[in-house]
């Protein structure tokens, strides 16, 4: 696999050879195009102290392996194209920032535990497939709201996330250091080569999954689930009694995701198939511009717009339609099924008003994009102690916002992205067990934005499931 790839370096095409198929040469301009960001306006890089030293860590990532294969992450486009038309549903989750530190087998166990058992809930609602994403393996790079963070009469850099700077609020820490870049594919490597291991060696076992939401069902806090529970165990006593092949059902497609947002990270793992001549970006399969860098002449979209990657970008409450359309003919003027993702995160308050106008003039241009719910982002606040958080009931009432003008528009409501952790943090108000602002400071340990828990996480799940066996019932 990793034969396959050219290396690229700086602004000189080197092939590597391969003797297992012909190699595609690069055109040149297909390169040159790669660069052309470094002449746009771009917003939230850090201010690297040394750029000799970033250059070496650039050009050292360049010449290591990929993370991933062109050929996953085509395969990855046709799964998306399948559930902008509504055959299937993308779950995609994890933290708001992963830390070298989170990078551990037990949390990267929980994280992918989680997030399968939300599958398995969520397929039964949607009777489809459910495409897994991990925000994981990857989401190290950070998009801050001020530059600077102040604590009493210290005004020190913002923390930028793990590939950039440290948490600790000291000089030392906050100053960027470009040996994290290397850092950051290290670890995502031992991630991704975890999580493969976890989803394609047993573990990922439709029973045991299974099992493991028995006991979240069985859990007196949660009796509201027991009926769903209950339809899905008997779905599986079904299939068994019918002779399902279990032991086909014990590997699943998980892919990785992460912002793209760090170009002295993201342009060096870009790389030209051997296959066709074209440009992936083989750090994860998926990856998403933000809210704050998603510019229409800004260097973000410029640089995705020539990666063959399935692309999402993220859609705030203020986002027009004519936004959208240019979006569309910047980043798939081709129309092609599963290339852009909008990832919408209006608020609970807003998606009401705000996604519908999107909705209609999607459909008065004839795209069908698909269309993911990220009800995280718009629901922030911040206690009167200090803590940034979100309500779980903010969180639900988006989501059903979401289905709702979808079922109005007559469009496909596609998949939800839910920054998630396996663990019984206590980072996000509410759920069955309402958690409340005292008990916040009891486990707190997100470095950026609050997260659901292990618990609140399937709550969700349960909750999205019936959002979706009702929107099959509509149709
Ligand atoms: O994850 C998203 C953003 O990075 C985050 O919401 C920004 O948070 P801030 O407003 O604390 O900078
Ligand atoms: C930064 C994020 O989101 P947004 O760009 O929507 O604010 C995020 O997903 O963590
Ligand atoms: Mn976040």
């Amino acid at each position: 696999m990793p034969g396959s790839f050219c290396n690229l370096k700086k602004e000189k095409v080197t092939v590597s050879q391969s003797t297992i198929e012909p190699v595609v040469q690069a055109d040149p301009s297909v390169i040159a195009g790669l660069d052309y960001w470094r002449t746009l306006p771009i917003k939230q890089q850090p201010q690297w102290p040394d750029a000799d030293a970033v250059g070496a860590a650039s050009a050292e990532i360049a010449a290591l392996p990929p993370l991933v294969f062109a050929g996953e992450v085509d395969q990855l486009r046709s799964r998306l194209a399948d559930a902008a038309a509504g055959r299937a549903f993308l779950l995609q989750g994890g933290d708001c920032a992963e830390t070298f530190a989170g990078a551990t087998a037990d949390q990267i166990r929980n994280r992918v535990k989680t997030i399968l058992q939300m599958a398995v809930v969520l397929t039964y609602g949607a009777s489809m497939p459910i495409v897994k994403m991990g925000r994981m393996a990857g989401q190290f790079a950070k998009p801050r709201s001020s530059d600077t963070e102040t604590r009493g009469d210290v005004t020190l850099p913002a923390y930028r996330g793990d590939i950039v700077n440290g948490y600790d609020f000291t000089p030392e820490s906050r100053r960027a250091d470009p040996a994290r870049l290397v850092k950051g594919y290290h670890t995502s490597a031992s991630t991704l080569n975890l999580i493969r291991a976890f989803t394609q060696g047993g573990f990922a076992d439709l029973r045991e999954v299974h099992s493991w939401n028995k006991g979240f069902a069985a859990n007196p806090a949660n009796k509201r689930y027991e009926a769903l529970a209950g339809e899905i165990d008997r779905a599986i006593r079904f299939m068994e009694a019918a002779g399902a092949d279990f032991d086909e059902l014990k590997r699943v497609e998980f892919y990785s995701s992460h912002e793209g947002l760090l170009m002295d990270y993201e342009r060096p793992m870009t790389r030209i198939d051997s296959r066709t001549g074209l440009a992936y970006n083989t750090s994860s399969h998926f990856q998403w511009i933000g809210e704050r860098t998603r510019d229409l002449d800004g260097a973000h979209l410029d640089f995705f717009s020539r990666v063959r990657n399935p692309i999402g970008i993220k859609l705030g409450p203020t986002t027009t339609p004519e936004v959208m359309k240019q979006i569309i003919d910047k980043l798939d003027p081709e129309r092609e099924p599963g290339r852009l993702t909008f990832i919408t995160r209006m608020g609970a308050g807003k998606i009401r008003e705000s996604l519908p106008p999107l909705l209609e003039a999607a459909k008065s241009l004839g795209v069908t994009p698909l269309w993911v719910t990220d009800p995280m982002h718009g629901n922030g606040i911040t206690t009167p102690n200090g803590y940034k958080t979100r309500r779980f009931d903010d969180v639900m009432d988006e989501v059903k916002g979401f289905f709702e003008a979808h079922r109005a528009a007559g469009t496909h409501p596609g998949g939800i992205h839910i920054e998630l952790t396996g663990d019984d943090v206590t980072e996000c108000l509410g759920g069955s067990e309402h958690i409340d602002e005292e008990t916040l400071a009891t486990r707190y340990e997100s470095l950026c934005d609050p997260r659901l828990n292990h618990m609140q996480s399937l709550e969700l799940a349960f909750l999205v499931a019936e959002e979706l066996s009702a929107a099959k019932s509509h149709n």
